[in-house]
């Protein structure tokens, strides 16, 4: 997991206990890489109870990229800090690769990558992807072949030693990513992680990370406002109801390999297919619900 998500204790000490093994020793290799069921998560507040996800269910199979979006406030991020063990559930139950979600972060199941990209100022960019490592103890040597080969993989190999704020927007967020990978994590968890990238950039960094995770085969679960980006991306996108969030709908994108997605993918029909089918699974049959509030349509 990424050093840029600490778990926070508060949210550590929720009132349900994820199900699963409790040393993941049952997982197997044919778990999916997320199962979600029945999961609600209410948040206690003054002014009341917030219902933030109620009895969602989702399965995310072993190398499968999902997309989750919806209005603002359906629960995205916080579906997917629940995955991340970053949060505990108020009911239902939650494993990664068959382990409860605080098993599968210890095993360094999933990396994370968020919309700020979170990197150390005062460290190299290469010292910024060597984090995870350094922390769960790998050896320098090991660490630098490791953080060598994860920039060259995101075409940064010349910025190794310079400093975040010396790198664009983009590149930050290409180093988050080469962090997120560099325990070779089985899902990475990421949330809006170009959302404040100008659209060439983002439409870049969408294209590697298609590259990445086609070498990687890795499972992605990528929380996005922009329905084009989650159709270029997804092999399903799971749409979401305005709060409480649900799962609406699920569309399957269907529009091949990392490779059939090129530039020109997102000039054709197919693709605005998708993207149409995904625009009418969030508005409904009942445009007045405002269920599309928040999300980028263009
Ligand atoms: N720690 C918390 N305490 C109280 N309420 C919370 C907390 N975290 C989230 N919420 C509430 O839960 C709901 C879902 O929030 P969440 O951030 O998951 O939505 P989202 O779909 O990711 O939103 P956005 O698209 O705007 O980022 C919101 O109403 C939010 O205010």
């Amino acid at each position: 997991m990424s050093a840029t998500a600490p778990t926070s204790r508060s949210a550590r000490s929720g009132p349900v206990e994820p199900v699963g093994p409790p040393d993941g020793s049952a997982a197997t290799a044919a778990a999916a890489a997320v199962e979600v069921r029945g999961v609600s998560r209410r948040f206690a507040s003054r002014s009341g109870d917030v219902v933030a996800l109620s009895d969602v269910d989702l399965t995310v199979r072993a190398g499968e990229f999902v997309s989750l979006i919806g209005p603002s406030g359906c629960g995205k991020s916080t579906l997917l800090r629940l995955i991340a063990d970053l949060d505990r559930p108020t009911g239902g139950e939650l494993t990664v690769f068959g382990r409860p979600p605080h098993v599968a972060r210890q095993n360094h199941d999933f990396g994370i990558a968020f919309q700020q990209a979170g990197l150390l100022p005062w460290r190299s960019v290469r010292a910024n992807v060597e984090l995870p490592l350094e922390l769960h103890g790998t050896g320098r040597a090991a660490r630098r072949a490791r953080a060598a080969e994860l920039l060259g993989l995101v075409g940064l190999a010349d910025f190794a030693d310079h400093r975040p704020d010396q790198l664009s927007g983009g590149m930050q967020q290409r180093v988050a990513i080469a962090r997120a990978l560099a325990e070779s994590p089985s899902l990475l968890l990421m949330d809006e992680p170009f959302g404040a990238l100008d659209e060439m950039t983002r439409e870049h960094v969408q294209t590697e990370l298609l590259r990445l995770r086609a070498e990687s085969g890795a499972a992605v679960v990528f929380v996005t406002h922009s329905i084009p980006e989650a159709v270029y991306l997804s092999d399903r996108v799971v749409v979401m109801s305005a709060r409480p969030g649900r799962v609406r709908e699920i569309v399957p994108v269907a529009l091949g390999s990392a490779g059939d997605r090129t530039e020109e993918l997102r000039e054709d029909d197919q693709f605005f297919d998708r993207v149409r089918a995904v625009r009418e699974a969030l508005h409904g049959t009942d445009p007045a619900d405002g269920t599309a509030r928040g999300v980028d349509q263009r």
